[in-house]
């Protein structure tokens, strides 16, 4: 691609804006570079860090928005880059600077659970489809495999790397019974007539560029966004009084949750911290309530970390219809017999998403309890009848304990890992019950809504496949052992817009696939362009 050039590739590695995280997860970032850096040097080509390891910081990530700029502005705009993942990192570190970069760009992460680098390039090409800058992305465990070798080739070669997507199908090129179509739409233009308000509090989690909604893309479905602030989420946390914390603990402790409590509020989960976590859900539902929000989502990270407990059981408690009742101040019980949707990390995405199945599935006659995940890792499993790719998605906290194997029985809460959350806080984690799923994602391309959507599988993994999956990830969040239904790994890696994915269980395989047609039509009806991933029957 550089005829007559040096063959010389730069390498940036964006990471954490959390000191603790970026030193934590620096040795698996230096390992994965040498690799990669092998694989290149191999085919007659150098990399060039366009920045250096920090001996005072102790690691080698850009940290911040300012220095992926500063880093920017001393580089050949020409020449090729490739942006080295294996940890979560803040897109808007390197966003920027990629956004003026005319040499060709490729993301690049390491096919491992142990840190979250496969979510991080995620959200980095969520981020940069969003913005419009062209790229390509791979992924290896060891960055010596054919798949990996080939396609590295390619793009040294040609400056960029095609992929099969072989398995999307436009919904505008397929023909669902009109019986579903009208059913969709007709719900559709019902919320649409209606409106609907999405709470955000403190938008924009983490560099998440490709999160944000865009104000006119989203009034377009009907949906409005209420600017929330965590400062008031804090200050109404401390109106909430201890006994109404009491009551929503013991409402957990009845169904028979188990709370992993210890005596170090630094290290361990302590009473004291759940009850907190029990505050902030009052005081969210009482807040949601005051300003008639249909869903909301809680930043929960920058800011909120630094002065309380992680959101993260308000989070699983508010997804789930069967919740702990709290009444507002004047004594009435708020959001009856419902649950508030809330969307992980303020991604609007899921929000507008998460909202409209929750709506769906109750008119179509199921529980539409639904949550995000991280696609964190994934591995082929054989065994228990199973012989396919199941994936590991596990989000950083909070799903509805309505996904959990026995519910509330079979989820606990663990102490949130001090390098992310210092005030710690614990998480509402289990392992998802095995069941059909619709999988989707909500992304902005091109300045429009699109959504991609596929069925599947949650499977039931042998206990030591579990804990050993959960080892190599983070065992403090909760799992879901997913199959997606006439997907490769290496298709959903490649199409695949976001760190994030909305999973949601439907009562069986044909309601699954029936659900999905009509949620397609839905989202078509508000003007979303929807795309079939893997194997959607049609009728
Ligand atoms: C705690 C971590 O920073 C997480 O927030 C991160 O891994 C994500 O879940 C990103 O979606």
């Amino acid at each position: 691609m550089l005829e007559g050039k040096i063959k010389e590739v730069l390498l940036v590695a964006s990471g954490d804006l959390r000191l603790s995280a970026n030193q934590d997860c620096w040795a698996t970032q230096d390992a994965m570079e040498q690799a990669l850096t092998a694989a290149i040097e191999k085919q007659g080509w150098k990399v060039r860090r366009a920045h250096l390891y920090d001996a005072v910081k102790k690691h080698g990530f850009i940290d911040s928005q300012k220095m992926g700029m500063e880093v920017f502005r001393n580089v050949d705009p020409d020449q090729p880059i490739i942006v080295a993942e294996s940890v979560w990192q803040y897109s808007h570190h390197v966003l920027a600077g990629l956004t003026t970069h005319r040499g060709p760009i490729l993301t690049v992460a390491n096919w491992s659970g142990m840190w979250p680098g496969l979510v991080g390039m995620l959200n980095l090409n969520g981020s940069l489809t969003k913005a419009g800058v062209v790229y390509s992305t791979l992924w290896s465990r060891n960055f010596d495999d054919a798949f990996f070798v080939e396609r590295l080739s390619e793009w040294l070669s040609t400056g960029k790397i095609r992929h099969d997507q072989s398995h999307v199908k436009d919904f505008d090129l397929v023909k669902i019974p009109v019986k579903e179509e009208t059913a969709g739409r007709e719900f559709a233009k019902k919320l649409k007539a209606k409106k609907s308000i999405m709470g955000v509090f403190d938008e924009g989690c983490m560099g998440m560029y490709n999160a944000i909604v865009p104000d006119d893309l989203l009034h377009a479905t009907g949906i409005f966004k209420e600017r929330l602030s965590q400062s008031a989420l804090y200050a109404a946390m401390l109106k909430v009084k201890t006994e109404e914390a009491e009551a929503v603990l013991n409402w957990m402790l009845d169904k028979g949750m188990t709370f992993n409590w210890g005596e170090d509020p630094k290290s361990d989960l302590t009473r004291e911290q759940t009850l907190e976590q029990c505050k902030m859900y009052i005081a969210a539902l009482r807040i949601a309530d005051n300003f008639g929000c249909d869903t909301i989502g809680i930043q929960y990270q920058q800011g909120l970390k630094d002065l309380t407990v992680a959101s993260d059981l308000t989070e699983g408690l508010l997804n789930n219809t069967d919740r702990p009742p709290v009444v507002s101040e004047s004594g009435d019980v708020l959001y009856a017999g419902s649950a508030l949707p809330h969307f992980n990390e303020v991604d609007e995405c899921a929000g507008l998403d998460g909202l409209i199945t929750y709506l769906l599935w109750k008119e179509l006659g199921m529980q539409g309890d639904n949550t995000l995940h991280d696609i964190r890792w994934g591995e082929h499993f054989q065994g228990n009848g199973i012989d396919d790719f199941v994936w590991v998605l596990l989000i950083s906290g909070a799903a509805p304990a309505s996904h959990f194997i026995n519910g509330y029985k079979g989820a606990a809460s663990d102490r949130q890992p001090p390098m992310f959350f210092p005030f710690g806080g614990g998480t509402l984690k289990g392992v998802s019950k095995p069941g059909p799923i619709v999988w989707s994602r909500v992304f902005v391309m091109n300045n429009k809504l699109h959504c991609d959507l596929g069925v599947g599988e949650c499977v039931l993994l042998p206990e030591e496949e579990t804990q050993r999956r959960w080892k190599e990830t983070n065992p403090q969040w909760p799992i879901m052992h997913a199959v997606l239904d006439g997907v490769t790994r290496d298709q959903m890696m490649a199409r695949h817009k976001a760190n994030h994915i909305q999973v949601v269980y439907a009562s069986d395989k044909a309601k699954a696939h029936e659900a999905c047609r009509i949620k397609a039509a839905a989202l078509a009806e508000l003007g979303i362009e929807v795309h079939f991933c893997g194997d959607v029957k049609f009728e």
